[in-house]
């Protein structure tokens, strides 16, 4: 990466507006995510967190401003780039093993035919599983695995392309409390060792409040963009809301009343060493 690259941070948005119909989903969004960096996007139904991942993919251009991803236009299809869409059950019968759908992570992007390409692949595929502690299970049909499992190997599947960004669409729906403790921390663990920034988007903040840098939160065309502390207040949630709102911390964790769309957990109990609020 070059000098310039780095000053710009991996992920660069200023002036950045997207409209889709009548609708502004956002504007005047300036943003730039460093490496290593971990920012949660946090925002109700129909907010436009996908649609910000997918202007971050170069799926969609933006209405107006610039982004640029590595100090470039996004282009589809990046092996820089890694990707957990948003969770859709995998049918019980599919026929792919673990190590298929990690290896489908691949596809697409630097591996030629040829024996070499093989075993280069297979090695970074082993390196996926093992970098998520999914050995085990590789080889087993992924239909028969539990949610958790599964959600480990669409975490190895976007790392398996070596990214130094990862975008994560709601990767801890439907999981239960220590399986998404295990998807932030491997998350985590990944963006220390590799430097990789993440965008996380979520409906929950407390189990990433204790990795979290910054954090976007997008209600109805307004945001805020800073540090849990910073916009995690009363006062800025009472005026994205456009209601009131009041924001409580119990026992490290932050507590949302009175927005009924607000995406923060509200009913999970705290999860023992986990206490501290937005630390690193
Ligand atoms: N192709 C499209 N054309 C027009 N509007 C669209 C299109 N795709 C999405 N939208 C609208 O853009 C808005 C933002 O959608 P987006 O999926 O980004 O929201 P979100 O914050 O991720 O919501 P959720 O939490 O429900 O996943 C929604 O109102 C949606 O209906």
């Amino acid at each position: 990466m070059s000098a310039a690259q780095t000053r710009q941070g991996t992920v660069s948005l200023s002036g950045a507006e997207l409209r889709r119909g009548p609708r502004t989903l956002w504007s005047g969004l300036d943003l730039d995510i460093h490496p290593g960096e971990f920012v949660a996007v946090l925002g109700p139904n129909g907010s436009g967190k996908t649609t910000l991942l997918q202007v971050l993919l170069g799926l969609l251009p933006l209405s107006a401003g610039e982004v640029r991803v590595h100090g470039e236009e996004p282009a589809r299809g990046s092996s820089a780039v890694g990707y957990i869409p948003q969770q859709r059950a995998l049918d019980p019968l599919t026929p792919l093993r673990g190590r298929d759908l990690v290896g489908l992570g691949l596809d697409g992007h630097r591996w030629g035919p040829g024996l070499r390409g093989r075993a280069a692949r297979r090695r970074q595929v082993h390196a996926a599983l093992a970098q998520v502690d999914a050995l085990d299970y590789a080889d087993a049909p992924v239909g028969s695995l539990s949610g958790g499992e599964q959600q480990r190997l669409r975490v190895a599947q976007a790392l398996v392309g070596d990214p130094s960004l990862l975008l994560a669409d709601e990767p801890l729906l439907s999981l239960d409390l220590a399986r998404q403790r295990e998807v932030v921390d491997l998350v985590d663990r990944r963006r220390r060792t590799h430097d990789t920034a993440v965008v996380f988007v979520t409906h929950e903040l407390n189990p990433v409040l204790p990795v979290v840098d910054r954090i976007l939160y997008l209600v109805d065309g307004r945001f805020r963009i800073g540090t849990p502390d910073e916009v995690m207040t009363s006062e800025n949630l009472t005026e994205l809301y456009r209601t009131d709102v009041e924001v409580v911390r119990v026992r490290g964790r932050i507590l949302v009343v009175g927005a009924e769309d607000a995406p923060v957990h509200h009913h999970e109990e705290p999860a023992a060493g986990r206490q501290e609020v937005g630390a690193r």
